[in-house]
């Protein structure tokens, strides 16, 4: 029997936890608030019984310090801009408190219509205003609000929400540590209109707000808070240093009340560690999944009265912790720092993982067996701080639970498939490059396609409606039958066909009905996947994904989109994209194994999806759109490791998408793209067509494509399909002119930012028929101008 290391008991934090509910409460209260079918008490009614039911989960658990303030109506970093009233003046007047109405209005845009709601409440904010731009956490599929933020930016205290949720905690009988995402955080991701300015700049404006909640919160009786600041895990200039120096320096002088849990995650500390160390707070949380290298170095320098806070459970991924392993390196710390100074943790908040894998029926017990989601990891969590505690014999049979999951899982027959792995290891260069260089393939391609100049398209989905749903729900749950379901798929697919034909766009594509969501999709037709019923993540707002779960070595049985693409075809004459999801993209937003490197799963799933690229071809396929999405965000936040991470990337890619003939045109498509870091990279994919997100930023990142000569087609989004608002013909034409100043006219394509999955028929009609006049208006004016 093993003795116990200390005397007194680990504290177990969680950092933060899912808001959106074990069957999506969140989801339906908003989108039923939204749509005007119920009211704002009804919505924050809801709200309150999910932050109940976590908090009493939590304690249940027995968590010591549970979070409040992680929960979000909708992001938490557009909670933060309202809580310090950085409301751009579009939104309304900037003062008092800051209304439901005007928070959505920032979260989504709005048309300025008013719908009135069976209560007989107005629903909306009457400006019809763009909503802030979106764009990714970090390295995460999650997408934030950006807050805009100007010189001489003022600031004040317009929403008091971490205190009323801290006192909502407490009136249940729970003492939380509140949450606040840190301030220097805060302004590394906030923007100005003004490219000469740098909002960190407003660090000493902004802290008095940030003071003012410390100062309630304490009153209220927080004695502990945790400040958020992920930024540490980025390479930060000398500015951003100072100004977490001078934050946490005035938290410390003017709030000594209040002890900090400063945070780092998503990555290790990096260059920014002696600085961490030397900040006065109270407590260091560190990613030890991300970082293992760091812990050593961080206990032999954190001064003794530092609680270090150790994120040694994964919270970006899904697989069962090997607890005893674990154990062999917490104990010396344990050892070393004592019980008063160490809690332990999740990597980072449980935001990023679904909520419970107990709620999972109908998973391969073998596989299921292998998985922790955010309940699971708390026990996972409990058992080492048992075994930290009282010594490894109180929790045996966990520990030994454990072990025979590590164990199983390396020896499953599940995982390993020999096929996949002979074939990787014949894949020659020769695969990885187009038989001709562009130039070359262009001619081809015009040859063969004719198509005019500015040529229309979309990026593939349309409105997936409640109906939609609804019929594959009826399917699965076998209500409908295979042939009643194809027919219903059929019937939209057929209506969005000659809707695009009519109203003009020149390349068409099939809508995408009979897809759940473009990566699942893909990855229910593969070898090697597993797949949740319940396991939903939120993505954005009321949006959420159930990323597969990528298990064993990836191979294609069969064609997957071939049947789809020919009935599509077979209604039209203009050219039908074929529509796949490249291997990146895939790899990015499942839960991947962690049994063999990135790279590999990345090269395995590209052969998968190559042999669909050539069924296509084979089909007649003229155009084939990989789509790309999540590159940019499996860059590692830090450049040194940008090479090796763009390296198999873009060899991926270029694997999955160079076995065609040079008159067989390759699209892809990418989102959320910050590119002006890896626009080499994308050049280097050697897509014929690229299209890309930029109308919210007014088409700023062409900037990028411009400068580095990038020598394909590009089709730079001309309407927002984030928010329901209807863009004119004008704003097009003028973002289209735009576009026209930096890149020649024969490489410039006209479509949307993204797909239309998320919009609604009345928006995208009169949408896109207004971005078929702009791209025609524009066309004529360029046929005359060259006469
Ligand atoms: N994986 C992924 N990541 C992405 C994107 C993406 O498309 N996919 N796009 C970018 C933006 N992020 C997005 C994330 C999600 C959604 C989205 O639309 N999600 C849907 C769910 C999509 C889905 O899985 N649909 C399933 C299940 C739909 C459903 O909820 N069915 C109901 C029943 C149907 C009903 O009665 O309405 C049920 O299961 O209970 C289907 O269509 O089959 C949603 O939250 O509403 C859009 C964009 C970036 N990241
Ligand atoms: C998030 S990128 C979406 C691409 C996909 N083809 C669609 O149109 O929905
Ligand atoms: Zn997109």
């Amino acid at each position: 029997m093993t003795s116990p290391i200390i005397a007194g008991t680990v504290p177990v934090s969680t950092l933060g936890t899912p808001r959106i509910g074990p069957r999506r409460e969140l989801k339906a209260a908003l989108e039923s608030y939204w749509s005007g079918r119920s009211d704002a008490a009804a919505l924050l009614d809801t709200c309150a019984r999910l932050r109940a039911a976590n908090w009493a989960r939590q304690a249940s658990l027995g968590i010591a310090n549970i979070p409040s303030n992680d929960f979000s109506l909708y992001d938490h970093v557009l909670d933060t801009a309202v809580m310090v009233g950085a409301v751009p003046s579009v939104y309304g007047a900037n003062e008092g408190s800051v209304g439901l109405d005007t928070y959505f209005a920032m979260a989504r845009g709005s048309t300025g219509d008013v719908a009135t709601c069976a209560h007989g409440h107005a629903h909306d904010n009457g400006a019809g205003v763009p909503a802030l731009e979106m764009t990714k956490w970090f390295d995460t599929n999650y997408h934030f609000m950006v807050p805009e933020l100007e010189r001489g930016q003022r600031f004040r205290l317009a929403s008091s929400k971490p205190v009323d949720e801290y006192r909502e905690a407490a009136a249940l009988g729970y003492r939380t540590r509140p949450v606040l995402l840190g301030p220097v955080t805060f302004l590394t991701l906030a923007k100005s209109r003004d490219p000469g300015f740098d909002p960190v700049s407003l660090i000493g404006d902004l802290l008095p707000i940030y003071g003012e909640v410390l100062r309630r919160l304490a009153a209220s009786g927080a004695t502990w808070v945790q400040m958020d600041e992920p930024c540490l895990a980025l390479d930060l200039n000398a500015v951003t240093q100072a100004a977490l120096r001078e934050a946490y320096g005035f938290f410390a002088h003017a709030l000594p009340q209040i002890q900090i849990m400063l945070t780092s995650y998503f990555g290790g500390l990096g260059g920014n560690r002696d600085l961490a160390l030397s900040l006065p707070v109270a407590g260091l949380h560190l990613d030890l999944i991300r970082a293992q290298d760091q812990l050593d170095d961080v206990v032999a320098q954190a001064r003794p009265g530092l609680v270090l806070s150790l994120g040694v459970i994964d919270g970006r991924n899904i697989w069962r912790a090997d607890l005893s392993r674990l154990l062999d390196r917490l104990e010396p710390v344990l050892r070393r720092r004592g019980t008063d100074h160490v809690e332990i943790a999740p990597s980072c908040s449980l935001l990023h993982v679904p909520i419970d894998v107990e709620q999972e029926a109908d998973l391969d017990p073998e596989v299921k067996n292998w998985l922790a989601f955010a309940v699971q990891k708390i026990g996972e969590l409990t058992t080492l701080a048992t075994a930290l505690s009282y010594g490894r014999a109180a929790v045996e049979e966990r520990l030994a639970a454990s072990d025979a999951v590590v164990a199983a899982r390396k020896a499953s027959a599940k995982v390993h498939n020999a096929a996949v792995t002979a074939r990787l290891a014949g894949v020659t260069p020769e695969m990885t490059r187009r038989a001709s260089p562009f130039a070359e393939r262009r001619l081809a391609q015009g040859r063969r396609l004719s198509l005019p100049l500015l040529p229309t398209t979309t990026i593939g989905s349309f409105p997936q409606t409640g109906e939609v749903r609804k019929a594959r729900a009826a399917y699965g749950k076998g209500a409908l039958d295979s042939a009643a379901y194809e027919a219903f798929v059929k019937e939209e697919t057929a209506r969005t066909v000659r809707w695009q034909d009519e109203i003009g766009l020149d390349v068409l594509v099939h809508g995408e009905f009979e897809r759940n969501d473009m990566v699942q999709y893909f990855a229910e037709q593969l070898d090697g996947f597993a797949f949740t019923k319940h396991g939903w993540v939120q993505s954005y707002g009321s949006r959420y994904v159930r990323p597969p779960i990528l298990f064993g070595d990836v191979a294609r049985p069969r064609p997957m989109t071939v049947a789809w693409w020919r009935y599509a075809r077979s209604l039209t004459d203009k050219p039908m994209k074929g529509m796949l999801t490249g291997p990146v993209t895939i790899l990015n937003w499942s839960f991947v194994r962690d049994d063999v490197a990135r790279s590999t799963v990345s090269r395995q799933i590209a052969l998968a999806i190559r042999d669909e690229v050539q069924d296509l071809q084979a089909a007649g396929a003229a155009m084939i759109q990989i789509d790309e999405a999540a590159i940019r965000e499996g860059l590692p936040l830090r450049p040194a490791e940008w090479q090796a991470y763009l390296d198999w990337a873009v060899e991926s890619f270029r694997l999955c998408a160079s076995g065609v003939k040079d008159e067989t045109q390759i699209h892809t498509h990418m989102c959320y793209s910050e590119f002006n870091d890896i626009i080499v990279s994308i050049a280097a994919m050697d897509a014929d067509v690229i299209s890309i997100e930029t109308s919210r930023s007014k088409m700023e990142l062409l900037g990028a494509f411009v400068e580095d000569h990038y020598p394909n087609e590009i089709g730079p989004g001309v309407y927002d399909i984030h928010s329901p608002r209807v863009p004119s013909v004008e704003e097009m034409t003028e973002l289209l002119e735009r576009a026209l100043d930096r890149i020649a006219p024969e490489q410039l394509w006209v479509n949307p930012d993204c797909g239309l999955k998320t919009r609604r028929w009345e928006e995208v009609r009169p949408a896109l028929v207004n971005m078929v006049a702009a791209a025609t208006g524009l066309r004529r004016r360029l046929a005359k101008a060259a006469e």
